[in-house]
């Protein structure tokens, strides 16, 4: 059985059409990295792109904003357009800018307008905490206290959340709604367009955060009717590690003044005039505030070429290939080992990371990058697996769990300290 499952792996190699996307990437030596869900591996593409950003700087100075290549003003929008067929959207609604949680700050200072009794924002237990803190923050800025004015669905499983009871929740006390399309933990994929739809027939305006679904899952934001939505390139992206974020307001809503506004905000031809009467450009370009932080935002273009060649089709069946094939694995191969998968197992309904609760998870997290395989762990329990379709073969998930498999039968994570590592 596990010379066979070998042989598959090896086979289903050998047919990858995107096999050779790996060569693009720095992979580390002798390791097997499956933690692109937190950072992405630096690409070949990705690093010129910086290269080629600080010559830019060397060669042209002050110049570099308008000439060359890539000049710098109008790059922003130029990244925009060409992430917007990641989150299926029009190159004007998209703008590379920010970061999540700033731009999550910037779409509820512009779109969360609480009024008569619709007051509430509705979001989820399971949410990353720093939107949780961004929505907090904005409703003090209201003069309203989160505790009754933030409104979190519940989790029956403490892993998964039911749409069903997420659009219960959305009653006419709900100004906006803000999830997550892919929950960090469990992996969950929710059915975006059902639950847009959902808050659209109510009147709420709904907001979803693609940190762990862009690069991995196709969007049709724009077809759905989503109001907004915000995200990191720095996962599945792979543009490295703070690089500069991105946001999609959908263009019914362009025209509208930016909640938190900045000179960058401003229609390009107009922004130097100096005026101190702001005159915001008419797309998503509105949603920036300040001078764009060009060294980050550079590996953005060399990643998003290796998107456009790839295709997000291509990359979203490899990526459910591989996991579907980790899951097997897991269940074979470490059977009656006290391991569960939690993500749900439908297609449809899992992103690009298997996450497997185990009560010795942190200790085997140390065991597994010890043994050259790196995973991620979340507390208390979650040991977080993700394969990604442009550099991981089938070969590393075979691979990856018989070191697992390893760790298991030998009882190597007893040798760790039951302690998560700092950034764990
Ligand atoms: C779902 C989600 N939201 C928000 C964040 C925070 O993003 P940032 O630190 O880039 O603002 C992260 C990751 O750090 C995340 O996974
Ligand atoms: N943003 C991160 C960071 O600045 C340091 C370490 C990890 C991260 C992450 O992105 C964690 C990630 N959002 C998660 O899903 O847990």
């Amino acid at each position: 059985m596990t010379n066979a499952m070998k042989e598959q792996a090896a086979a289903w190699d050998q047919a990858d059409v995107l096999s050779r996307f790996r060569e693009e990437f720095y992979l580390p030596a002798g390791e097997i990295y499956l933690d692109g869900n937190s950072l992405g591996l630096l690409s070949k593409r990705a690093e010129k792109s910086v290269w080629e950003a600080l010559s830019a700087w060397r060669e042209r100075g002050i110049d570099g904003w308008i000439e060359g290549e890539r000049p710098w003003f109008p790059f922003a929008e130029r990244l925009g357009a060409m992430m917007a067929p990641l989150v299926g959207a029009d190159a004007e609604e998209v703008m590379v800018t920010g970061s999540t949680t700033v731009n999550l700050h910037q779409m509820l200072a512009t779109f969360y307008r609480p009024q008569g009794a619709r007051t509430h924002i509705l979001a989820d237990v399971l949410n990353f905490p720093s939107d949780i803190y961004a929505i907090q923050s904005q409703l003090r800025l209201h003069g309203l206290d989160p505790a009754e004015h933030l409104l979190q669905v519940k989790s029956e499983d403490g892993h998964t959340l039911d749409e069903d009871a997420i659009i219960a929740a959305m009653s006419d006390e709900v100004a906006v709604v803000v999830l997550s399309a892919v929950l960090y933990r469990s992996g969950q994929l929710l059915d975006m367009e059902r639950i847009t739809q959902a808050a659209r027939e109510r009147g709420i305006l709904i907001g979803w955060d693609l940190c762990h679904s862009i690069g991995a899952v196709p969007h049709r934001l724009s077809e759905w009717g989503v109001d907004f939505a915000f995200w990191c390139n720095y996962k599945y992206l792979n543009s490295g590690p703070g690089s500069v974020g991105g946001l999609f307001v959908h263009k019914r809503h362009h025209g509208r003044l930016p909640g938190l506004a900045g000179w960058f905000g401003s229609n390009k031809e107009v922004q130097f005039d100096m005026d101190h009467h702001f005159t915001p450009a008419s797309d998503a370009g509105a949603y920036q505030i300040g001078t764009p932080h060009l060294l980050s935002a550079a590996p953005v273009y060399g990643s998003l070429e290796l998107f456009r060649e790839a295709g997000m089709e291509q990359i979203r069946r490899k990526s459910l290939s591989l996991t579907r094939f980790l899951m097997e694995l897991v269940e074979t191969e470490l059977a009656g080992m006290g391991f569960s998968i939690v993500n749900p197992r439908a297609d449809n309904r899992r992103g690009g990371h298997v996450a497997l609760v185990h009560e010795e998870a942190v200790r085997i997290a140390h065991a597994l990058k010890e043994a050259g395989v790196i995973p991620d762990f979340r507390a208390p329990n979650i040991l977080r697996l993700a394969p990604v379709a442009l550099y991981n073969s089938y070969t590393d998930v075979w691979e990856a769990v018989q070191r697992l498999k390893r760790i298991m039968v030998e009882k190597e994570y007893e040798r760790f300290e039951k302690k998560r590592g700092v950034v764990a």
